[in-house]
C-alpha cells in the first residue's frame, strides 16, 4: 500500500533525537530523555534507540550537524524505524529537509505532546480546543508529506505525492477550520462561563502539577470520586470539578491538566478556557513527586507555567507527593559523597524554613499523612470560607 498515516501506529519502532547544552549536566540528559520516551510510549510507540548530539543551539538546516543525520539515518534504514522524534520543535524547512533525508515520520515534541492530548481529550471542549492547537501548530508546517496525511486522515486520500497547488488548498482547508473551531471554542466558553457563575459563591480549590504527580490520586481521595489515575502522561486532559465538605464547610475541587516542560505554546494558549478553573480558583494545591529525581525543575515549570496564566499569586500549599517512593541513599554512601541528595527530612526543613507556602508530605497511594494534609487545606480553606461568609456557622446553628 505504501503512504504514511498521519499519526504512528501502535507498536512503530521510534527513535529520539536531542540536543545537549555543553553545560548540562549527564543526569539532566538522561531525564529529559526519559521524559520523552515516556511522551512517545504514552502514545503507545516502541522507543530503540536515542541519539544525542553536543550542540548550543540546532542546526538551521536539519536540527542536528550532517555527521550525526547521517548516523541517524543508517540506523533508521538499518533497524526499520518508522518514527523519529525530535526533542525541540522543528521550523518548518528543518522538517522538509528531515523528511526529505530520513524518509519516514518526523515528530517533534510538541507534535507528541499534542496527540496525546488528541487522543486523551473526552468533552467537546477539550477536543476542539486540541484541534485548535494542532491546527495552528500544522498550519506552517504543512509538507507534501503532513498534506498527503492530512488528506489521508480527512478520507479525501489523494494518492502519490502532493504538488504545491495541493499544499495551498490544503492551507485554505486548514485555515477555514481554524476559524470553524475559534467560533465552536467560544460557544462553549460561553456556556461554561455561565455554569461557572451558577455555582454562585464558594471557596474554589485547584489541584495543579507536573504531569503524572498524583493529582488525580488525591482527587479521587479526597471526593471518593471515579477519577482515572494512570501511569501515563497527560491521563487527565479535561477538567473535572467536585463539591467537597469537611467540617460542615463545602468547596469545590478540580483536577485538571498537567503541566510538562517546552509545552506547545498554542496548547497553552487554547486551554486557557480549561485553565479557567485554575486562574479563577481562590487556593491551588500544587502537587509534586518528591520521588522524581528532576522535581525541583518540575516544580519551577509548574511555577512558571502559573506565571504565564495569570494565576501565581494565589495562596498555595506544597503537596509532595509519593514519598513511599522517595529513595533515600544510605548513610555510608551519602558520606563519601560531595554533594549528596537531600534525605526527607532535610527537603522537610528546608521547604518549612522556607515559609512562604504551607507544605505536606503524603503517600497518596498509601494514604500516608491525608490527615494532616486535610488539616492544612481546611485551615487555607476556612480562612477565605470565613472572608466570603463571616457568619456562616453562626447561620447554620441558629
Ligand atoms: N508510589 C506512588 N505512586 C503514586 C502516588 N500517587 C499517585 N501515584 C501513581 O502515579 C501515577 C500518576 O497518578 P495520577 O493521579 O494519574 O497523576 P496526575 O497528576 O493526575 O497525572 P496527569 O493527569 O497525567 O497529569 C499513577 O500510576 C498513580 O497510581 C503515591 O503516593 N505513591
Ligand atoms: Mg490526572
Amino acid at each position: 500500500m505504501g503512504g504514511f498515516e498521519t499519526r504512528p501506529q501502535e507498536n512503530d519502532k521510534a527513535v529520539l533525537v536531542a540536543l545537549v547544552n555543553r553545560d548540562q549536566p549527564e543526569e539532566t540528559v538522561i531525564e529529559y530523555l526519559d521524559e520523552l520516551a515516556f511522551l512517545a510510549e504514552t502514545l503507545g510507540l516502541n522507543v530503540v534507540k536515542s541519539f544525542t548530539q553536543k550542540m548550543d543551539k540546532p542546526d538551521i538546516r536539519s536540527f542536528v550537524g550532517k555527521g550525526k543525520l547521517e548516523e541517524i539515518k543508517t540506523y533508521v534504514i538499518a533497524e526499520e524505524v518508522q518514527v523519529v522524534i525530535f526533542d525541540d520543535d522543528l521550523t518548518p524547512s528543518q522538517l522538509r529537509n528531515l523528511e526529505k533525508d530520513l524518509k519516514v515520520k518526523i515528530y517533534d515534541r510538541s507534535l507528541l505532546i499534542l496527540d496525546i492530548f488528541l487522543e486523551r481529550a473526552q468533552t467537546a471542549q477539550a477536543k476542539t480546543q486540541v484541534e485548535l492547537a494542532r491546527s495552528t501548530y500544522l498550519l506552517p508546517r504543512l509538507t507534501r508529506m503532513w498534506t498527503h496525511l492530512e488528506r489521508q486522515r480527512g478520507g479525501t486520500g489523494t494518492r502519490g505525492g502532493a504538488g504545491e497547488k495541493e499544499i495551498e488548498t490544503d492551507r485554505r482547508m486548514i485555515r477555514n477550520q481554524i476559524a470553524v473551531l475559534k467560533k465552536k471554542l467560544e460557544k462553549i466558553e460561553k456556556q461554561n462561563e455561565v455554569q461557572r457563575k451558577s455555582r454562585g459563591t464558594i471557596v474554589r480549590v485547584a489541584l495543579v502539577g507536573y504531569t503524572n504527580v498524583g493529582k488525580s490520586t488525591l482527587m479521587r481521595i479526597m471526593t471518593k470520586a471515579d477519577v482515572l489515575a494512570e501511569n501515563k502522561l497527560f491521563a487527565t486532559v479535561d477538567s473535572t470539578v467536585r463539591k467537597v465538605v469537611i467540617d460542615q464547610i463545602p468547596f469545590l475541587l478540580s483536577d485538571t491538566v498537567g503541566f510538562i516542560r517546552k509545552l506547545p505554546t498554542h496548547l497553552i494558549e487554547s486551554f486557557k478556557s480549561t485553565l479557567a478553573e485554575v486562574m479563577e480558583s481562590d487556593i491551588l494545591l500544587h502537587v509534586v513527586d518528591v520521588s522524581h529525581p528532576g522535581f525541583e525543575d518540575q516544580m519551577a515549570t509548574v511555577n512558571q507555567t502559573l506565571v504565564d496564566i495569570g494565576a501565581a499569586d494565589k495562596p498555595t500549599i506544597l503537596v509532595f507527593n509519593k514519598i513511599d517512593q522517595f529513595k533515600t541513599i544510605d548513610e555510608e554512601m551519602r558520606e563519601e559523597m560531595d554533594n549528596p541528595p537531600p534525605t526527607l527530612d532535610e527537603l522537610k526543613r528546608t521547604y518549612i524554613a522556607k515559609g512562604e507556602d504551607a507544605s505536606v508530605f503524603i503517600s497518596a497511594v498509601n494514604k500516608t499523612n491525608i490527615e494532616e494534609f486535610r488539616e492544612v487545606l481546611m485551615e487555607k480553606v476556612k480562612k477565605r470560607h470565613f472572608t466570603i461568609f463571616p457568619n456562616y456557622l453562626k447561620d447554620a446553628r441558629y
